[in-house]
């Protein structure tokens, strides 16, 4: 079975097959595999606009190569698209790896074009083969020629550590391995293509920044207009664009594609998703998670170290993570001095029984002091139910919490201290920016230079409108949906958490049926002031 994409081409011209509709799905068969290939008669050449680039190799019809599958076996590959399904034309060249002194004394330089990642890799003897990703890495055949190469680098969404480093490995990638020179930053996230000037990116100017925390072209959120970005790659005659962001990037990245297909450009959209919540689905991990949990630990010390010295001690310590709890929990885990850890999965309740007072009562009783962890998106609703204000959105359209620290915080002094009458010392710790903000740890580090490694071979290789990430240990390239069609959350029905729970012994909050009608009894006999449950 070959899956390259220049075979694919050549076995099924797209071209040759005709269509009169705007959209029609045309099935191919192959002896080894059917091969779904959705042909798109869109507006190429409608959009040409008066540029020298050697983005107008002809005016075919874009057609995208949308997935494949094995008809036997239930094989799916998941693929990218890649220049050729609409730039059939467009001449391919010998890599410049093959030259490099360094990949020389690889056994396999190149990906071999037929290789997958397979998404689920724990199986049953009759298991179906599942979905598979194109394996990611460098290629025999690259797309571009080095001197013609102008690329660019744009940074969006919230900090997280390891950014840099991944700005830093995209250009020394692309000088050190194609030889590449023309690299542009652009400054300030999205809305930078349309209103900054650019910054010329050298491995000499980008060499230290790596250990510096933040993003070297700073970034933004909201700006993305579609039309504007890509008037402004064709403008400045940019034929690779890197894309380093969280869900809303991504979302912003395929928005890219999709017009840079549309006007037939061949230009690369490489994605590197970015975010500290490690709210990605499909990948692994996203860079900078670790850093964060290993950073938290900290701030997890100092309230351990605290409320350890006095009496009663409550600490609590606030994370990040939006909608999902996974630095909260590993760094819960990591840790072994929490006794509780509140993400924004797992809906908790404070009164009667089962509920958050108790357990810090029983925790006060046993060992004179406790620590809670609380995730930013925990708890969101019995906050907004106290504090009322209006739901405002920051300017990429992300509704902005509430504070739960402060607000839990209170709740639970108040409920010491007036109603159980018991003095407690309560220490609030919000690490959560001096945690985004600082620089990659080592593991980080090497991590972001196999995604920006990744994102540049894939690029030079005609992938286009693709993400970079590890799938089971191995990197591959995903289609953009793929990552933003819905968050990576805690499972709490998975073993992790269960591992939390058992580590915390910390109450599930998951009341059994009794629990629920007892604590609604005693909760309606509070507030009517009733006596007989
Ligand atoms: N659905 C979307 N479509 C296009 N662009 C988007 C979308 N959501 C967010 N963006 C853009 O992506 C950038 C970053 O988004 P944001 O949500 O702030 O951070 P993150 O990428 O980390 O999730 C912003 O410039 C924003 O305008
Ligand atoms: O204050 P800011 O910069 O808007 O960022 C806060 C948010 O950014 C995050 O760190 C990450 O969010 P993104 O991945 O969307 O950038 C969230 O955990 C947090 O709620
Ligand atoms: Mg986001």
């Amino acid at each position: 079975m070959d899956l390259s994409a220049s075979s694919l081409s050549k076995t099924h011209p797209p071209f040759s097959l005709s269509s009169t509709s705007s959209f029609s799905d045309q099935l191919t068969f192959h002896p080894n595999y059917v091969q779904l290939l959705r042909f798109r008669r869109s507006h190429c050449g409608l959009f040409l606009r008066n540029l020298p680039s050697i983005s107008r190799q002809n005016n075919l019809p874009p057609a995208r190569l949308s997935n494949q599958t094995f008809d036997n076996d239930g094989f799916v590959l998941e693929d990218v698209p890649h220049l050729t399904n609409f730039l059939p034309d467009l001449p391919s060249y010998p890599s410049p790896l093959q030259k490099s002194q360094a990949y020389s004394i690889v056994k396999n330089t190149f990906v071999n074009p037929e290789d997958v990642v397979a998404q689920t890799i724990v199986v049953q003897k009759d298991s179906r083969r599942g979905v598979h990703f194109r394996r990611a890495g460098p290629r025999e055949k690259v797309y571009f020629k080095p001197e013609e190469v102008r690329a660019c680098i744009v940074t969006c969404g919230g900090l997280c550590p390891g950014i840099n480093t991944v700005i830093r490995e995209i250009v020394c990638g692309l000088n050190n391995m194609y030889g590449v020179k023309d690299i542009l930053g652009i400054e300030e996230g999205y809305k930078g293509f349309y209103s900054k000037n650019t910054l010329r990116l050298t491995p000499k100017l980008v060499s230290d920044i790596h250990k510096l925390g933040g993003t070297f072209l700073r970034t933004s959120r909201g700006g993305h207009d579609t039309h504007k970005i890509v008037d402004n790659i064709e403008d400045r005659g940019i034929n690779q664009v890197y894309i380093i962001g969280g869900d809303g990037t991504q979302k912003g990245a395929a928005l890219i594609y999709e017009e840079v297909e549309k006007r037939c450009l061949q230009v690369a959209v490489a994605g590197v998703p970015k975010t500290i919540d490690n709210d990605i689905a499909v990948i692994d991990k996203s860079f900078g998670f670790d850093t964060a949990v290993e950073e938290a630990q900290r701030a997890i010390n100092a309230a351990h170290v605290e409320v350890n010295s006095v009496e009663n001690g409550i600490g609590i310590v606030k994370l990040m993570g939006r909608y999902s709890g996974f630095i909260a929990m590993h760094a819960t885990l990591a840790s072994r001095d929490v006794d509780c850890c509140l993400i924004p999965e797992s809906p908790f309740y404070l009164e009667g029984r089962g509920g958050l007072f108790e357990f810090i009562d029983q925790r006060l009783k046993e060992n004179g002091h406790l620590v809670i962890v609380v995730a930013e998106g925990a708890g969101q609703e019995y906050v907004a139910a106290e504090v009322h204000t209006l739901e405002e959105k920051d300017a990429s359209g992300n509704k902005l919490l509430l504070d739960v620290g402060p607000w839990l915080s209170n709740k639970i002094k108040d409920h010491f201290t007036k109603i159980r009458k018991i003095a407690v010392n309560m220490k609030y710790i919000d690490p959560t920016y001096m945690i985004r903000a600082i620089p990659s740890n080592a593991s980080d580090n090497v991590y972001c230079t196999l995604l920006a490694h990744s994102a540049v071979h894939g690029a030079m290789a005609g992938y286009s409108g693709f993400t970079v990430g590890p799938v089971n240990s191995r990197h591959a390239y995903l289609p953009i949906a793929r990552v933003t069609e819905r968050p990576n959350t805690v499972e709490l029905t998975g073993r992790m958490w269960a591992r939390l729970l058992e580590s915390t012994n910390q109450p599930s909050f998951v009341a059994s049926d009794q629990q629920r009608v007892d604590k609604m009894i005693i909760e309606d006999t509070n507030t009517k002031n009733i006596t007989s449950i």
